[in-house]
C-alpha cells in the first residue's frame, strides 16, 4: 500500500516514489545495507545518528555527506560530526554506487538515508514504519550550520527542549527519539567529567551505579592517550533495538550526562517510566518521532538537487568532493 504525504503546496513525499523511475531501488539499498551492517556491526547506530544530524542541520537534505574541500569546511567537519564514525559513510556511498549502477541520477541521497536508517534500526530489533521518498538533496553545507542546531550532552534539560521544540518537536518526541541510545557508543571525552574527579569529595556522578562508574573509569583510563576509547550507550544491550535503554536510566546506568537528566527531570521522567515498562509504547512513539524527523526542513522540486553522477563528476573535476 503507498502512502502520501503532503508537506506544503505542491510538495509531496510518496513511498512510491521510484516506483516507475526504479523500481528496485528500496532492495537495493536494502540488500547494500544489509550486508554492511553484517561485516561492520557499528553500521546501524553510527547511520542512525548520521540522519539526525542531517536532518537536524537544515532539514533531511544529505547535506552532512557533502566533504569539505579547498574553499568550503562542510558540515561534515563541524566538530559535533567529527566523531561520526566512517561506517554510516561508507554505508550511504555504497548503496548510492550501487544505484547509480543500475538507475543512474534517480534516487537521492537524503532518501538513500533515510531508508537506510529506517532498514537497520528494523534489522537491529526495532520497529519497521514506512518512509515515504522524493526527498531533493542541499545545493549547500556549510560547517557554520550546524552550530546550535544539534544537542550537547550537557545541556540543561530546559535548553535541550528548547532545542527540540524550536524544530516542532515535543517533549514525547525528544524523549522517544532519544531512545535511539540503546545502540552504538559514546567516546569517553563525552562523558568523562562524570567519572573522574567529580567533585571535592567525590571521584564519580553520583547518579551513576557504583559498580558502572568504576567499570567506565576502567574503560577510559587512557582516554587523553587514546581519544577513540569508548563505551556502549546501553550497556545492558548494546547492539539491540529495545527499550533497556529506558530500564537503565532508574539504575544509574545512563551514560551521558543527558541521558541521565531524561530521569532525573519531572518532565520526561514519566515518559522514561511508560517506555521502561512497555516497549510496544516505546516503538509507537519512536516511529511516530522518527517519521516526523524525516520530514523536518525536507527539500522537494527544484529547491534541492539531485546529486548524481553528473553532478559528481563535475564536482570531482572541481575537486569539490574526495
Ligand atoms: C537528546 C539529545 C541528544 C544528545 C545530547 C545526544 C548526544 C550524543 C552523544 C554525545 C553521542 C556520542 C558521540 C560519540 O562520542 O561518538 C551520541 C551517540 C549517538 N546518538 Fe545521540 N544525542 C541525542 C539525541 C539523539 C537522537 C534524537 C538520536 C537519533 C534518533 C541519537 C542517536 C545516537 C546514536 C545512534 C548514537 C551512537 C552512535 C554510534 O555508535 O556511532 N541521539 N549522542
Ligand atoms: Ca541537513
Ligand atoms: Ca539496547
Amino acid at each position: 500500500m503507498s502512502m502520501m504525504i503532503h508537506l506544503s503546496e505542491g510538495e509531496k513525499l510518496s513511498t512510491d516514489y521510484y516506483k516507475s523511475s526504479c523500481p528496485s531501488a528500496l532492495d537495493i539499498i536494502r540488500n547494500t545495507i544489509v550486508d554492511k551492517q553484517i561485516t561492520s556491526p557499528t553500521t546501524a547506530a553510527g547511520t542512525v545518528r548520521l540522519f539526525f544530524h542531517d536532518c537536524f542541520v537544515g532539514g533531511c537534505d544529505a547535506s552532512v555527506l557533502v566533504s569539505s574541500n579547498s574553499f568550503n569546511k562542510g558540515e561534515r567537519d563541524a566538530d559535533d560530526n567529527l566523531s561520526l564514525p566512517g561506517d554510516g559513510f561508507d554505508a550511504i556511498v555504497r548503496a548510492k554506487t550501487a544505484l547509480e549502477l543500475t538507475c543512474p541520477g534517480v534516487v537521492s541521497c537524503s532518501d538513500i538515508l533515510a531508508v537506510a536508517a529506517r532498514d537497520l534500526i528494523t534489522m537491529v530489533g526495532g520497529p519497521f514504519y514506512n518512509v515515504p521518498l522524493g526527498r531533493k538533496d542541499s545545493i549547500t553545507a556549510k560547517v557554520t550550520d550546524v552550530k546550535g542546531n544539534l544537542p550537547q550532552p550537557t545541556m540543561p534539560m530546559s535548553d535541550l527542549i528548547a532545542l527540540f521544540a524550536k524544530k516542532g518537536f515535543s517533549v514525547r518526541d525528544m524523549v522517544a527519539l532519544s531512545g535511539a541510545h540503546t545502540i552504538g557508543f559514546s567516546h569517553c571525552s563525552q562523558f568523562a567529567h562524570r567519572i573522574y574527579n567529580y567533585s571535592n569529595t567525590q571521584s564519580y556522578d553520583p547518579s551513576l551505579n557504583p559498580r558502572y562508574a568504576e567499570g567506565l573509569q576502567k574503560a577510559c583510563s587512557t582516554y587523553h592517550k587514546d581519544p577513540s576509547m569508548s563505551a556502549f550507550n546501553d550497556v545492558m544491550t548494546p547492539s539491540k533495538f529495545d527499550n533497556m535503554y529506558f530500564q537503565n536510566l532508574p539504575r544509574g546506568l545512563g551514560l551521558l550526562e543527558s541521558d541521565h537528566a531524561l530521569i532525573a527531570d519531572d518532565r520526561t521522567k514519566g515518559l522514561v517510566e511508560t517506555y521502561a515498562a512497555n516497549q510496544t509504547a516505546f516503538f509507537e512513539d519512536f516511529v511516530q518521532a522518527i517519521e516526523k524527523l524525516g520530514l523536518y526542513g525536507v527539500k522537494t522540486g527544484n529547491r534541492g538537487e539531485l546529486r548524481g553522477r553528473e553532478q559528481k563528476e563535475e564536482r570531482l573535476r572541481k575537486n569539490e568532493f574526495h
